[in-house]
């Protein structure tokens, strides 16, 4: 579930003199607009979020748009929200021009809000967050009101002399398309784009787009990263030419809608499985990026980074590879279990989780400490008893009778439970034999 925090805490505290402090300096401006009532907490499957980051005029907002027309993505341009707040008229459409006209940054909590109701608006769970975060201000701010993180960070780079040439080409009207403010602009991103894109760097989320180059060009290597995680879009099967793009769109929605829909209202819609392992593998290029996944994930955790659980579920659903079952890299499985292991926890899909984790039992992994919190956390939520009851009701005596004898406090619940399992698959003695 993604969750939003309960309040929005100033940021004035956290500040320091210089550039850097400027959006604490126009703290008090903003202090009613964030102090807006809240709306309830949304219960949601957490969002695919790609932050779009690079200088004026890299060619986000182009790129963006191309991969909305193709994969079905919702582009959130915090600049274009905020011009939409000034042209609206509202009470703060005036402050918010003058900070734009001078090349500097709105403070965090307006935009994130903007963002915010952008996102809740909109049905979709992928996003593509263009041209935000802009400090470590901005970033800070979303993690604690929209309370996630991105999987993916893209950096379009594009040497200063480009950027400058397309913004005064822009030709849109734009108030701040004028050399003084991009001069402005570019010191600002200098200053306070780069710790972002620096802490991303160090996650191992970030993925650097060299920007120049004709935009088709620049968009298939968009397109490429933003698959390398996500399971949205097969690498393999990445189309070129436009018509090739909305077909391949089209039919990843066909699929999506069958495999989610019911077919009717007695059937019961499909549940995430278990992974099986070793299934046929994907295509050679996937297994490529699924390897070049991994070992990042790897070496980050080697060195103590501890990679969030978004990563973790969006691994899972990458190794899913929805038809062919989960393939596992050689020597990594153990990893991958434990990271499918953790997605499963993470959504709250807690009998997943358990059954996985019994399957890792199996092949002899021991849980690691990231994993280890969330066996317990699973068991504790999922209650031992109904363990019991969905490995009786999938005929697997053996597990569920590891799990019986795993519970201290054995209720009647579960000793019904094991009791009738034995009796389900005729097994008279054994059912006896519980209560010695
Ligand atoms: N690869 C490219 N080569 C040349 N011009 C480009 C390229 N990509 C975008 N542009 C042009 O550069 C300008 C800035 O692009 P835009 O997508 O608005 O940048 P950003 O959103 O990063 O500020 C636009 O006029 C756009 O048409
Ligand atoms: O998160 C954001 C995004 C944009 N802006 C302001 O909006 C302007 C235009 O941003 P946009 O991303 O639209 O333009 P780009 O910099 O990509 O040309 C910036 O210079 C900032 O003044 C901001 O303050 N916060």
């Amino acid at each position: 579930m993604w969750r939003r925090a309960a309040s929005l805490s100033p940021l004035a505290s956290r500040s320091k003199p210089s550039k850097l402090c400027q959006e604490a300096c126009t703290f008090k401006v903003w202090e009613s607009f964030s102090s807006e009532s809240e709306i309830p907490t949304p219960s949601r499957v957490a969002p695919y979020i790609t932050f779009v980051l690079g200088g004026p005029g890299s060619g986000k907002g182009t790129q963006c748009a191309k991969m909305v027309e193709a994969f079905g993505f919702t582009h959130v341009s915090a600049g274009d929200l905020l011009r939409r707040e000034i042209a609206s008229n509202s009470a703060y459409g005036s402050v918010i021009l003058g900070t734009i006209r001078e090349g500097r940054i709105v403070p965090s909590q307006v935009t994130v809000q903007l963002i915010q109701k952008e996102m809740e608006s909109s049905d979709n769970d992928k996003f593509l967050i263009d041209g935000f975060p802009r400090s470590e201000q901005n970033r800070e701010a979303f993690e604690r009101i929209i309370g996630t993180e991105p999987s993916v960070v893209l950096f379009f780079d594009c040497p200063e002399q480009e950027m400058v040439k397309r913004v005064l080409n822009r030709n849109q009207g734009r108030v701040d398309d004028n050399i003084e403010t991009i001069k402005k602009r570019l010191e600002i991103f200098d200053e306070l784009n780069w710790p972002v894109i620096n802490h991303y760097s160090k996650t191992g989320k970030l993925h650097k787009i060299n920007a120049v180059g004709t935009v088709d060009d620049i968009f298939e290597k968009f397109a490429n990263n933003i698959s390398k995680i996500g399971d949205h879009i097969s690498l393999a099967k990445l189309p070129h030419s436009k018509t090739e793009h909305l077909l391949f769109f089209q039919k990843q929605k066909e699929q999506e809608a069958e495999t989610t829909s019911p077919k009717s209202e007695h059937q019961i819609p499909p549940q995430p499985q278990p992974p099986t392992l070793f299934t046929k593998p994907p295509a050679q290029t996937k297994i490529q990026a699924l390897d070049a996944v991994l070992k990042d994930l790897g070496t980050s955790i080697d060195k103590g980074v501890n990679i969030d659980t978004q990563t973790f579920a969006s691994l899972w659903n990458m190794l899913a590879a929805r038809s062919n079952g989960v393939w596992l890299p050689e020597g990594r499985a153990g990893f991958c279990m434990e990271c499918a292991y953790l997605g499963y926890a993470e959504l709250g899909l807690y009998e997943d989780a358990m059954a996985l984790y019994f399957q890792m039992e199996e092949e002899g992994i021991e849980p690691d400490r990231f994993t280890f919190p969330q066996v317990l956390k699973a068991f504790g939520e999922l209650g031992s008893f109904r363990l019991v009851g969905i490995y009786a009701k999938c005929g697997d005596i053996v597990k569920a009778r590891k799990v019986f004898y795993k519970v201290a406090n054995r209720d009647k619940v579960s000793w019904n439970t094991m009791l009738t399992s034995y009796m389900r698959g005729g097994l008279l003695l054994q059912a006896l034999d519980i209560f010695r």
